[in-house]
């Protein structure tokens, strides 16, 4: 069998989600962008899926951290490692070296943090790297075509971040990064079982009950769930049945910013480019995409077309993957 020593690979470096590309093989990892970390000594532990069954469970001796908040690194030294480690799993070892790197960023980012993901993917072992802007990787991952000169609206619910960018001509015309994605989802639904119901539950619980009760509009069957959580009366473990309207209500807030945000970049729209939204829609790309109603939430407040791409969970990698295996043809895009 051949081994490739050499490799050129692609990261979508998430909040919530880590997926690898290799030139050539497509993608090749989705982990969650989760570490456990001994208390004592500072080591990795556990990187991907195996700490994050380990979240919400540990005890002193170790945490759980994920190295990424609002998109952007915030823990460089736990995030450099977690790259390092969830490389080690795609390279099962083999001693590879890593030619050129490609990293998404949202677009909001500072020079100081493009700085820290660059100095990560370095000590990686990139050789050379290259940033895409996040709504730019997601806008070529679901097949749009960047560079004609007609306008195009991506809009990217994330885990940390909600990006919302009109391209046209292989650049960013406008844009808004809203630090408002899928955590803050899952943090709405503790807070409000907490506030209204008494019941404490844990983030993966909210998470859970966001994925299969969740939604951002009115269902034609209401949908009950079964929790677990505990009963801030009694002070103990309890089983509790949750409606989708309750969790409807929980999400109202922050999916009303997300709204709110999309309608003021389309105020903002250069009238041309408005008109070519008006005619192609508004495609929605992200985990976030996933909540059931959100694109009718979108469609009836903006009145415009807006579709659901299709597994938005991997239009930001499937992009980056392709920036990478076409790097002279989309070197205007980088960053
Ligand atoms: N069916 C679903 N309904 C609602 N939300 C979902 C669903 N499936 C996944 N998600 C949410 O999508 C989010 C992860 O999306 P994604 O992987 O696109 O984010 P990310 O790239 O890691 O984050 P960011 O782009 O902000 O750095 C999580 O918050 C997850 O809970």
């Amino acid at each position: 069998m051949f081994f490739n020593l050499s490799q050129d690979v692609a990261i979508d470096l998430g909040t919530a989600n880590t997926l690898v590309y290799i030139r050539g093989e497509g993608i090749v990892l989705n982990e969650p962008s989760i570490v456990v970390v001994d208390s004592d000594t500072n080591e990795v532990r556990e990187i991907g899926h195996e700490a994050l069954q380990m979240h919400e469970r540990t005890h002193q001796d170790i945490e759980t951290i994920w190295p990424l908040r609002d998109g952007v690194i915030a823990d460089f030294k736990v995030a450099e490692e977690m790259i390092q480690g969830l490389l080690r799993k795609v390279k099962n070892n083999w001693l590879t070296s890593i030619r050129s790197m490609v990293v998404c960023v949202p677009s909001g980012i500072t020079e100081v943090e493009k700085r820290a993901v660059r100095d990560s993917a370095e000590h990686a072992g990139a050789r050379k790297v290259n940033l895409v802007s996040e709504p730019m990787a997601a806008a070529i991952g679901i097949g749009l075509d960047i560079q004609e000169a007609v306008g195009n609206m991506v809009v990217d619910i994330g885990g940390g971040t909600t990006e919302i960018a009109v391209i046209a001509l292989s650049g960013i015309v406008l844009d808004e990064s809203l630090r408002v994605g899928g955590a803050e989802l899952d943090k709405a639904i503790v807070q409000y079982f907490k506030r209204n119901h008494n019941l404490l539950i844990g983030s993966r619980t909210a998470e859970r009950i966001k994925c299969e009760v969740g939604s951002a509009i009115e269902l034609d069957t209401e949908l009950d769930l079964s929790v677990k959580g505990r009963d801030l009366v009694s002070g103990i473990p309890k089983v509790r049945t949750i409606s989708s309207v309750n969790v409807r209500e929980a999400l109202h807030d922050n999916l009303e910013q997300i709204s709110a945000a999309v309608l003021r970049t389309l105020e903002r729209t250069p009238p041309e480019l408005g008109a070519d939204v008006l005619e192609r829609g508004i495609m929605m790309t992200g985990g976030g995409a996933l909540l059931e109603g959100i694109d009718q939430m979108l469609r009836d407040r903006v009145e415009l077309p807006v579709y659901v791409a299709e597994d938005p969970l991997k239009a930001v990698v499937r992009g980056t993957g392709e920036v990478l295996e076409n790097l002279e043809n989309y070197e205007r895009v980088l960053t």
